[in-house]
């Protein structure tokens, strides 16, 4: 006999669950997707003639990649190797070799900081100096800064980077009078921090007297991995601190770290601080937003200067030592120089008569040139079309350069990976000056450079006139192998050295 209610129930056992079916349509969609894009990125898209690296044509995620892995600036650059002056390192972004490329992009109107890059670099959720995109709102605030890095603000700030400088010595002579080898690289970190610390909030954090992290430091460290997370994840930059887990707690750290600098700026404006910088901006209008800042605003612009003027200053002078050291003819040169121009008994070096060396400069240059703090692609979308090096660039294309490719241009610097200041001495070839750009030029570049120049001479001076050194045969050079954040820093985070006070 017919059972005529099995009919539906039989249909019903066959069909899918509704949660399966849905997760199986994203799927197919999103395939679907994935697919369509690739073909269009590879076939179709007004790009799609600029060789570079397969994968990084197919999708941004092999750049993501790269970052992930503190890779990026090496593989860009040895994709120019293989595919020449004009790379495709995205599927809307090149990356340009040449020289003359950098100020095409970076001294241009047309083009504005690219989005996703630098707005995952604000610090906690608001714009500082290096995250802005907008431009009448950057020129303002630059307006405002500029005055904590003029030279008067400067000249007044040079007794602490002295006394900072000193107390650096003190404790290397301290510690190399017990050991025999000993790790430099957290030493000159601290004297980085120390200084700019003082300098945006006019207070010693004296890592350096004691010899210990300072409470920031971790949170510091923190905020780079959430800016390597929100290239990757955009709404991280809302929701990143209510993640579970590790990566949740480096936003958290941010968080910590943001209320710390909020209560430091209230308590400056409460006792008129007399700090080079906030003294200079506290009570100075932004002209864009038409008011003072607020203590959030200047905050951020106070991490955001830590940001720029400590890793920076600091990874400089490591790959300075690491490449002087193993050359004993420069270091001769260097000393006889400094022993010249400062002989016993004679007053401490200033930054005036530092500039005035030209082979302390030279050596300067060349481990700037070699070892530029950030070496990787600083990128930057067209506003309108328009063409680089000849090359047509439609509007809304992101294009860019990095200086560990400019850096080493064969036809602009002869044998261009050895460590050669001399290059530096005398030279009447312009092109070779306007290929040096650590500090990026145009409108944005380095806001501290002056800083970052005058704490470098200073420091090259004082340690060389003070101390002899060797790099610890241990050291290898994947140690020193230029990891790339953004800003880069020696992999292996160390640099051994044995150092005696010169007689
Ligand atoms: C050797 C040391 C340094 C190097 C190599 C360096 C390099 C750079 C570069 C390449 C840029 C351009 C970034 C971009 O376009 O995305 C930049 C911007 C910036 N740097 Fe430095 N920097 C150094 C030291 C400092 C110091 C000591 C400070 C002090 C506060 C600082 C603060 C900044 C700021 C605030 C910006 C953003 C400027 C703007 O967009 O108007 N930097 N730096």
């Amino acid at each position: 006999m017919l059972n005529l209610g099995s009919i539906p129930l039989a249909r019903y056992e066959h069909q899918t669950p509704l949660p399966i079916l849905i997760l199986q349509t994203t799927v197919i969609l999103g395939l679907g997707y994935i697919s369509l894009s690739t073909i269009f990125n590879l076939v179709f898209h007004p790009l799609a003639n600029v060789p570079g690296p397969f994968w990084a044509r197919c999708s941004n995620l092999w750049g993501r990649y790269q970052n992930l892995h503190g890779q990026k600036a090496h593989s860009i650059h040895a994709a120019h190797k293989r595919y020449g002056s004009v790379v495709r390192i995205a599927p809307n972004t090149l990356s340009f070799s040449s020289p003359s490329s950098v100020r095409e992009i970076y001294m241009s109107k047309t083009f504005v900081k690219e989005e996703t890059f630098y707005t995952a670099k604000r610090i906690f959720h608001e714009n500082h100096l290096l995250s802005f995109r907008d431009k009448a709102a950057h020129h303002q605030r630059r307006k405002l800064l500029s005055r904590g890095f003029s030279q008067a603000a400067l000249a007044e700030f040079e007794p602490v980077i002295h006394s900072k400088i000193h107390t650096l010595l003190q404790q290397l002579s301290k510690i190399s009078s017990t050991v025999s080898v000993f790790d430099v690289y957290p030493w000159v970190h601290m004297l980085s921090f120390d200084i700019i610390y003082n300098m945006m909030f006019g207070i010693d954090p004296e890592t350096l007297t004691s010899g210990k992290e300072h409470t920031v430091m971790p949170w510091f460290r923190s905020w780079r991995l959430t800016y390597i997370f929100k290239e990757l994840f955009p709404s991280l930059e809302t929701y990143g601190s209510y993640v579970p887990g590790k990566i949740g707690g480096y936003f958290r750290d941010v968080q910590k770290w943001k209320m710390f600098a909020v209560e430091i700026v209230q308590s400056c404006r409460d006792e008129e601080t007399k700090t080079p910088f906030l003294s200079k901006v506290l009570n100075g209008q932004d002209g864009f937003l038409g008011r003072l800042l607020t203590d959030s605003e200047l905050a951020e612009e106070c991490m955001g200067g830590m940001f720029g003027g400590s890793g920076t200053t600091g990874t400089t002078f490591i790959y300075l030592l690491w490449a002087v050291l193993q050359r004993p003819s420069v270091v001769k040169k260097l000393r006889d120089e400094l022993d010249t121009a400062f002989p016993p008994g004679c007053s401490s070096p200033d930054s005036v008569a530092c500039s005035k060396l030209s082979y302390l400069q030279a050596v300067l240059n060349e481990s700037l040139r070699l070892y530029p703090a950030t070496i990787a692609v600083l990128p930057r979308t067209a506003v309108t079309d328009t063409t680089v090096g000849g090359v047509h660039i439609p509007r809304g294309t992101n294009v860019a350069t990095q200086n560990l490719t400019i850096h080493r241009d064969p036809q602009v610097f002869e044998d261009p990976d050895s460590f050669l200041p001399e290059r530096w001495l005398n030279i009447n070839d312009t092109g070779l000056k306007e290929a040096l750009t650590p500090f990026s030029v145009g409108p944005r570049k380095c806001i501290g450079s002056n800083l970052a120049e005058m704490e470098l001479r200073l420091l090259i001076a004082l340690f060389f006139l003070r101390f002899d050194a060797t790099i610890d045969s241990s050291m290898k050079e994947e140690d020193m192998f230029m990891y790339d954040t953004f800003n880069m820093s020696p992999a292996g985070k160390k640099l051994l050295v044995s150092l005696k006070e010169r007689k």
